[in-house]
């Protein structure tokens, strides 16, 4: 038997569409354009592609995008005076500040410093917070979109055993404060785990964000059980150009997972479309609007 592959690119480009149609609303009911503000810090070549897709990816949604590219030697102050610049302005609704940042420019005090109305990555410690209490914040990108793949693929999940493969407060525990308000029986593994593939092989649902190549070998899943792969991770290849993979090894997990992600056309697209909800969500809060719902549903048609 082979898995169903849970195809993220598209599940994102009708989330993106249903994203546009509401900014477009927005803008002819309000006049208001949501604006979103990324900071790149470097020249890191992956960064910069992200970057790149965010940005055009928010013009079509309609939204505006305004991007700070600053020298990889840029001291810390330039970076806070930035982001107080954009605390204030009006037109930007969601700052971003892509990471990792340079060593001599703290990334708590950088995300602390962002106003945590317009913090659409969800890093701030008020979001991060609202989230492990059940309140009503920004929600980290990444595990918003594994759960809406999660969602649309499984329903309710309340009652299946979930393992996270991974700590970060970026990815890994954020997921798992997700899972754990959907009701799953959530296990959090990381480095110091002692037996990692026992953990895996109970899992119903293993979200696999690592950053190891890899890693995760289809033996470690239970037969039948949904996959998740954060994982992006470049390879080399023999011809040079090398290659994107995840952290679960595709081709012997696809043989006995229920339902995997592939990387890439997986989680990364869904990040993105998940960035420029926020950015929506974002925008309606600080103009006082109610916050468009029920977006994925729409989207999944
Ligand atoms: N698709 C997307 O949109 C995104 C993808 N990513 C990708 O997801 C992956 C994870 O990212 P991120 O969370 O930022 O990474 P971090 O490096 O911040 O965290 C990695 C986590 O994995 C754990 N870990 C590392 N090695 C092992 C191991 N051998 N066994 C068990 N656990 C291990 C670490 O444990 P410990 O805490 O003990 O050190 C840590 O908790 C990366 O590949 C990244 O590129 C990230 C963001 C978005
Ligand atoms: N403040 C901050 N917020 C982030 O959300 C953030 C960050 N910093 N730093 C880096 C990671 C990584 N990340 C990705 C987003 C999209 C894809 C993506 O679109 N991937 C495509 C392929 C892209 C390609 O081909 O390179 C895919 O998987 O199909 C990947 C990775 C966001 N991150």
């Amino acid at each position: 038997m082979s898995a169903a592959i849970i195809d993220g690119k598209r599940a994102a480009e009708h989330l993106r569409a249903e994203i546009g149609r509401h900014v477009v609303r927005l803008r002819e009911q309000h006049l208001v354009t949501p604006g979103l503000a990324v900071i790149l810090v470097g020249e890191d070549p992956a960064s910069q592609v992200y970057v790149r897709n965010k940005a055009r990816q928010a013009r079509e949604a309609a939204m505006a995008s305004f991007e700070y590219r600053l020298p990889y030697s840029v001291p810390q102050e330039k970076v806070l005076e930035l982001i107080e610049r954009l605390n204030d302005d009006p037109a930007v609704h969601g700052i971003l500040v892509q990471l990792p940042l340079p060593p001599q420019v703290d990334a708590d005090r950088v995300i602390n410093a962002i106003r945590p109305d317009k913090d659409i990555d969800g890093f701030h410690p008020v979001n991060a917070g609202a989230l492990a209490t059940g309140g009503d914040g920004m929600v980290p990108c990444t595990p918003l979109g594994c759960l809406m793949l999660l969602k649309h693929r499984l329903g309710d999940l309340a009652g299946l055993r979930a393992v996270v493969l991974g700590r970060s407060n970026i990815v890994g525990k954020p997921m798992a404060a997700l899972l754990l308000r959907e009701s799953c029986t959530v296990t959090v593994a990381h480095s110091k785990t002692r037996d990692l593939a026992d953990e895996c092989r109970r899992a119903d649902i293993l979200v696999a964000a690592v950053g190891r190549p890899r890693m995760v070998p289809g033996d470690w899943i239970k037969p039948g059980a949904t996959v998740i792969d954060v994982g992006i991770n470049r390879i080399d290849t023999p011809d040079g150009k090398g290659r994107l993979v995840g952290d679960v090894v595709f081709d012997s997990a696809v043989e006995v997972a229920g339902a995997i992600t592939p990387v890439p056309g997986g989680v990364g697209p869904m990040t993105i479309a998940c960035l420029l909800l926020n950015t929506l969500e974002a925008a309606c809060r600080q103009h006082g609007l109610p916050v468009p719902q029920g977006l994925m549903e729409a989207a999944w048609g």
